[in-house]
């Protein structure tokens, strides 16, 4: 029985090493959704499996989330969160409250990974100018400090990778007079992934992937060209937060990432699961060229 337990794990290994040997130096960006915060146990598993990958030679980076946690804070500061088309209408003292969040959330998750080991620094995209921005209509309507990116300058990131740092960055960008701006976690790091020509791109969220009937989660699509994404968005197969999201693996596959991944943050080891085996789990877009690995089933 105890022989079994190490004979399935020394398996485990054996399917892991092609996989380690193959994104060896690799940077991954692995956008972390606040709907996948929900617990400080789930918390302590997905940044347990980021900080894995970095001790097996990866370069992980991690862009977080946190709009529950913004929409708590606002609530309790006596305001109503305010969203139009998933982006959060941000007057000046929501995006104070936004500002504050996002930063604590840094901070904790940078807290997390320095107690397992790892040095990590965490910044937002005011820092080393990383993420310029523009203001951002929503249908021609003006929503508030919403940053739109113009411009990702990623040396802050480069030089804490060559320095052996896990960055960690929150959603904060400055316009060319520095005001601050609030940016949409998946749009920041979809921008990050491309502008440091990222291996990966993972986005962890509260779904299994991408569905083609968001009502029945029997119909998770496991693999989907950029074609295919655009078609199911237009056909409204997709709704809610996950159109923007699904954009965003479409832009990041035709600007240099190779690999776009949709995975459920709640289920344990996800990213490793889905990096270090031959199944994976989730919704994977694919480049134009790349052959389906489920071909029909999907
Ligand atoms: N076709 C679909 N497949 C999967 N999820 C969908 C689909 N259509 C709408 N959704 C919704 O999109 C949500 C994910 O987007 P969002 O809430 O913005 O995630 P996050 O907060 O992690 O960025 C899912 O929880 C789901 O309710
Ligand atoms: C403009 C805008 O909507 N910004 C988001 C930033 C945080 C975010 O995107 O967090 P999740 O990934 O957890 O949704 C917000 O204020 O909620």
């Amino acid at each position: 029985m105890v022989m079994q337990k190490y004979l399935d794990k020394a398996e485990v290994l054996i399917e892991a090493l092609p996989y380690i040997q193959r994104f060896n130096r690799k940077i991954i960006v692995v956008k972390y959704g606040g709907s996948a915060m929900v617990d400080e146990e789930l918390k302590r598993n997905v940044i347990k499996d980021v900080v894995l990958l970095k001790l097996v030679g990866f370069k992980p980076i991690i862009v977080h989330g946190g709009g529950k946690e913004i929409s708590r804070w606002v609530g309790k500061v006596g305001m109503e969160p305010k969203f139009i088309n998933g982006l959060r209408v941000t007057d000046q003292d929501t995006m104070e409250v936004a500002e504050m969040v996002l930063n604590k959330v840094n901070k904790e998750l940078v807290s997390l990974v320095q107690s397992l080991g790892v040095k990590a620094v965490g910044i937002s995209g005011k820092d080393g100018g990383l993420l310029k921005v523009d203001k951002k209509l929503s249908g021609g309507e003006d929503i508030g400090y919403v940053g739109e990116i113009r411009k990702v300058a990623p040396k802050i990131l480069y030089d804490l990778l060559e320095k052996d740092f896990l960055p960690i960055v929150c959603p904060i960008g400055m316009d060319d007079e520095f005001h601050s701006y609030n940016i949409n976690a998946d749009d920041a790091a979809s921008a990050i992934a491309e502008s440091v020509s990222a291996e990966k791109l993972a986005f962890l969220t509260d779904i299994e992937g991408v569905f083609y009937d968001k009502d029945d989660p029997s119909s998770l699509i496991s693999e989907l060209r950029p074609d295919e994404a655009a078609r199911l968005i237009e056909n409204g197969n997709i709704g809610g937060g996950m159109i923007p999201k699904l954009q965003n693996c479409i832009d990041a596959i035709n600007n240099g990432v190779s690999r776009v991944h949709i995975l459920d943050g709640r289920i344990p080891h996800c990213l490793l699961l889905e990096i270090f085996t031959n199944k994976g789990i989730g919704t994977a877009i694919l480049k134009d060229d790349e052959e389906k690995f489920y071909n029909g089933n999907d």
